[in-house]
């Protein structure tokens, strides 16, 4: 990726991160080229937390991927503020189950620390640090399997922030969790962000987790995906989950379902015309 930290002509502030006219295209079965994203800018604040939503395959992840280095834009680039002096280091939690099954969640969490050369007792220090963070003291000598799906969503969290990154990717981390643990798991990040205050890009299918969560609701159109609107959930902060049952909350969640309702749809039908 065309990480820049300083540019002749645009300087992005300090620790922000800038995405500028960026375009992906992937080759299909049949050698073509189909263009998922398309000529998207967007700059992301220090310790924003950003919602990207849109329909199935309109580029939510392909963009999330970008920002984090592991997906090269087929045209644009990405620009990280001054203020990050190194290669800034992105956290990444995804919907899949990562965790190592044979390793404990202390091992698991520590497992990046590890990799890096971290002494034991710091990364110790760390590990328990992350783990009270998502409510797992306790836990750390229990292997993966012990855990519920919620409690191991967690694990994969605190393994992300132990790295302590400057920007945390996170692409629909709660979509396999049931209804209610992912509600808990939104209040629980909710909280866990506004102590942390850290830059978060957050890929998510469920409007009500955006307008909960987010500073900003990137609305992205159907393929190829564009920016087609940012909303601004206009809650102040800390928040209260109980937020969601405000008419306030309830109109902003039905105003974006009305932005893509018919792309969804779309490509529901598509889906079922196996197109
Ligand atoms: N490595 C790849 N090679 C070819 N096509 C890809 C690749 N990765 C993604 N795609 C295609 O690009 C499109 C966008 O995928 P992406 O996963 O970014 O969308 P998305 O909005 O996150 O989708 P969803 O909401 O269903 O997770 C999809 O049609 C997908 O099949």
């Amino acid at each position: 990726m065309d990480m820049q930290t300083k540019d002749a002509d645009t300087v992005v502030e300090a620790q922000n991160i800038r995405i500028n006219e960026v375009s992906k295209a992937y080759p299909t079965p049949q050698n073509e080229q189909m263009v998922v994203l398309e000529d998207i800018n967007l700059e992301i604040r220090h310790n924003e937390f950003v919602c990207l939503v849109g329909a199935s395959g309109c580029g939510k992840t392909t963009l999330l991927k970008i920002l984090g280095g592991l997906v090269e834009p087929t045209l644009g680039n990405v620009q990280i503020g001054t203020g990050v002096e190194k290669e800034p280091l992105m956290g990444f939690v995804f919907q899949a189950d990562s965790l190592i099954p044979w390793r404990t969640v202390q091992r698991n969490v520590g497992l990046g620390l590890e990799l890096q050369g971290v002494p034991r007792d710091k990364e110790n220090r760390r590990v328990s640090d992350v783990l009270e963070m998502v409510k797992l003291s306790g836990f750390g000598r229990h292997f993966p399997r012990e855990l519920s799906g919620g409690m191991r969503q967690r694990v994969n969290i605190a393994r992300a922030l132990a790295m302590q990154p400057d920007f945390l990717l996170m692409d629909e981390p709660f979509a396999a969790l049931d209804a209610q643990t992912r509600e808990v798991m939104q209040s629980e990040l909710l909280a866990l962000t506004q102590r942390l205050n850290s830059t978060v890009v957050f890929v998510t299918h469920q409007i009500d987790e955006a307008v909960l969560l987010a500073d900003r609701i990137v609305v992205l159109s159907s393929r190829p995906g564009r920016v087609k609107k940012i909303v601004t959930p206009p809650f102040a902060r800390p928040r209260d989950p109980g937020i969601r049952r405000s008419k306030e909350f309830i109109d902003m969640v039905n105003g974006i379902w009305s932005l893509i309702r018919d792309e969804v749809e779309e490509g529901i039908e598509r889906e079922l015309l196996g197109s």
